[in-house]
Formats: C-alpha cells, sequence, structure tokens
C-alpha cells in the first residue's frame, strides 16, 4: 500500500510581510512537529536560514534565486529528496515552503500540481498569503507579484495591524476581498495565529476567483520554464528591482548604521522595499537582526547567540526599486564614518 501524501502549504507575501515572524511561531506549535521547512530567498546572501529559529535537517534551503524563477527545479529536487527520506521512514508529516516576497504563485503552483513525482508524493496543502497592513496598499499598487499572491491565496493574513490604523486595515481588507473572493481574511500580530486556521486548506481551485487566476496557470502551464520570462538573472525581477548584499568584517557602530537605516526608510522608503541585517555591532555580544520595508524601520532584536557555524561578521541585505547601489553604499560609509569620528572626539 502506499504512503498517506504529504501536505504542502507555500506560504508567500510581499518582502518584509512577516513571513519568518510568523513560520517561527507557526513551528513551535506542537501540532507541528514532524515539519519540513523549505526557504527561497531572494538576493546574493540569504539570511532567513539565520533567522528561522530552527535549522535542523528538515530545514533545506533553496537560496539566491527566486522559486518561481530559477530555483524552481531545486524546490522539485529538495521535495523528491524529502519524498525518498520519507520513504525510509522519516517523520516527514508536512512541507512548508516559504517562498520569497517577489515570488510569483502562480510558477510554483504549477509545478506542484503538475510534477509527476510531487504529485506521487504530495498534496497541494494550500497557499497562505500574508498582506503587510502598513506597506500593503503600497505594493499592490505597484507590483503585480503581490497582487497574484493575494488573488491566489486560500488564506490570507493582515499582517502589523497593530502598525496601522483601523480605517488604513479595513480599507486595504476591502481591497483585499474583492482580489479574492474565496480566501478566508485572517489577522496576526507578530505572527501570532493558531495554525489550524492556516493548515488543511484543501487542493487549489479556481472556482469564485477572478478570472485572472486561471488565466495565470494556463499561461504557466503552457510556457513551461523555459520560457518563462525571467529565469535567466536570479537577482533581477522587473528592470528597476535589484538585489545585493554587504558584508563587514569590523563591528559597526550602532549610532551610524540605525540614524542611515531610519534615514533611508524615511527618504527612500518607496525604493528600499527590503533590508535585511545580521550585524556585529561594537559593544555588544550578541548579533543585532535588522529589518527594514519599505518606509518602516523595525525595532531591531538581539539573537540569543551567534548562529553556529557561522561567522561574526555582519551582512545586510537590500532589495532596491530604482535606486542605485552605491547611493546606498555611500550613503552608509559617510554615516558610519561620522558615527566612528563621534565616537573618537568623545572618548579622545
Ligand atoms: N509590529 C509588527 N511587526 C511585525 C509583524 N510581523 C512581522 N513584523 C516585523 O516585520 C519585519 C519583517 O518580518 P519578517 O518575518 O522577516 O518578514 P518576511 O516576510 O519573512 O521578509 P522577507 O523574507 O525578506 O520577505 C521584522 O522586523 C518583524 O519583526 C507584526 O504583526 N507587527
Amino acid at each position: 500500500m502506499s504512503r498517506a501524501k504529504i501536505p504542502v502549504t507555500v506560504l508567500t507575501g510581499f518582502l518584509g510581510a512577516g513571513k519568518t515572524t510568523l513560520l517561527n511561531r507557526l513551528l513551535k506549535a506542537p501540532e507541528m512537529a514532524g515539519t519540513a521547512v523549505l526557504i527561497n530567498e531572494f538576493g546574493e546572501i540569504g539570511l532567513d536560514h539565520l533567522l528561522v529559529e530552527r535549522l535542523d535537517e528538515d530545514t533545506v534551503l533553496l537560496n539566491a534565486g527566486c522559486l518561481c524563477c530559477t530555483v524552481r527545479g531545486d524546490l522539485v529536487r529538495a521535495l523528491r529528496d524529502l519524498a525518498v527520506r520519507a520513504e525510509a521512514g522519516q517523520e516527514i508529516r508536512r512541507v512548508v515552503v516559504e517562498t520569497t516576497g517577489l515570488a510569483d504563485p502562480a510558477p510554483i503552483l504549477q509545478t506542484l500540481m503538475s510534477d509527476p513525482v510531487v504529485l506521487s508524493a504530495y498534496v497541494l496543502d494550500g497557499v497562505v498569503t500574508l498582506v503587510d497592513a502598513v506597506a500593503g496598499r503600497h505594493t499592490l499598487d505597484t507590483q503585480v507579484e503581490a497582487v497574484k499572491q493575494a488573488a491566489m491565496a486560500d488564506r490570507i493574513v493582515l499582517t502589523k495591524t497593530d502598525l496601522a490604523t483601523a480605517e488604513e486595515a479595513e480599507a486595504l481588507a476591502a481591497r483585499l476581498r474583492a482580489l479574492n473572493p474565496v480566501a478566508p481574511l485572517l489577522r496576526a500580530v507578530g505572527g501570532a495565529i493558531p495554525p489550524a486556521a492556516l493548515l488543511g486548506a484543501g487542493g487549489f481551485d479556481t472556482a469564485g476567483r477572478i478570472p485572472e487566476v486561471a488565466a495565470w496557470l494556463a499561461a504557466e502551464a503552457h510556457h513551461g520554464h523555459h520560457h518563462h520570462g525571467h529565469h535567466h538573472d536570479p537577482n533581477r525581477h522587473d528592470a528597476g528591482i535589484h538585489a545585493f548584499g554587504l558584508v563587514f568584517d569590523s563591528p559597526l557602530a550602532w549610532d551610524g548604521i540605525a540614524t542611515w537605516l531610519e534615514m533611508l526608510a524615511l527618504t527612500r522608503g518607496d525604493s528600499v522595499l527590503r533590508v535585511k541585517g545580521l550585524l556585529n555591532i561594537a559593544g555588544e555580544d550578541r548579533p543585532v537582526v535588522v529589518h527594514g520595508v519599505q518606509h518602516v524601520f523595525h525595532p531591531p532584536v538581539r539573537l540569543a547567540a551567534w548562529p553556529e557555524g557561522h561567522d561574526r561578521r555582519s551582512r545586510i541585505t537590500f532589495v532596491l526599486r530604482n535606486l542605485p547601489r552605491a547611493v546606498v553604499e555611500e550613503g552608509m560609509a559617510a554615516f558610519l564614518s561620522a558615527a566612528a569620528e563621534k565616537a573618537r572626539i568623545g572618548t579622545g
């Protein structure tokens, strides 16, 4: 007799919407035991695997590229590997795939619903899409991926409602209901939501959805991944978007980096789709994690310890739209040297 198929949940949502935060909470729930996680990140230096508070053999990185583009083959391979392990007796009760914030869900769903090996071992359990209550409106206005993510969701989770006014959240909710009449619209602050609200959505169905959804899937079925428009450059989605990472050998001055990140969010928030950093701050034993999402610079968080097996250099990744890398690098260097000078004068 063949084994029961393993349910796969696709966790998506635009850059910085709160996917990793929610995943971290979810994985702590007892009913999530035996969950394998596949993480995909956009940009040269992946950090998410360091930020998911559990990196064991069942967390697989699909790194340096976008799941909907070049990494699609990796997704199939990772799922096949997990299926082999499950067949050999390892307990894999569920798989969660965290996509990059820029992922178009159509090719991912198409892959999950059509690859014969994947189909033999897995069943699609649903698409969970997170929408940031603060940045969501602007994101839906400017990024077609975000529209697709919302329209193809089986569950939509409005995040960061603690940072938005009730009117903002309600206006966004109304827009999401129009884009997706079938998905329950849930809310989560800090990723807090019962797993049962997200899991067990059942196979993907286009019934009741806006007509574009069926058209997007049909287009993917015809294209196949060889003709997928943007698969040549993993770090480039539309012409204006690019990602890069910076690495710093010496500890950084908190003053300089914090002031600069605040300035960047304030003045260039529309162009700074995402900043994520794991930082070695002068005078701190523990790593400090910083997150910027468009106009919001989130409060920094100290991790309990440096991730094992990783050096203590600071790493910052950026996803920018229509903003040259040099502008960011020069601005950052100026703020860091101003902070160093201040410290020198202060102590000298
Ligand atoms: N205030 C508030 N902050 C949140 C909430 N959810 C997430 N955040 C913060 O938002 C920032 C980004 O969260 P992540 O979970 O890293 O977002 P992500 O979607 O995984 O980001 P990418 O993988 O880069 O697309 C972090 O600073 C989180 O602490 C929320 O409900 N309220």
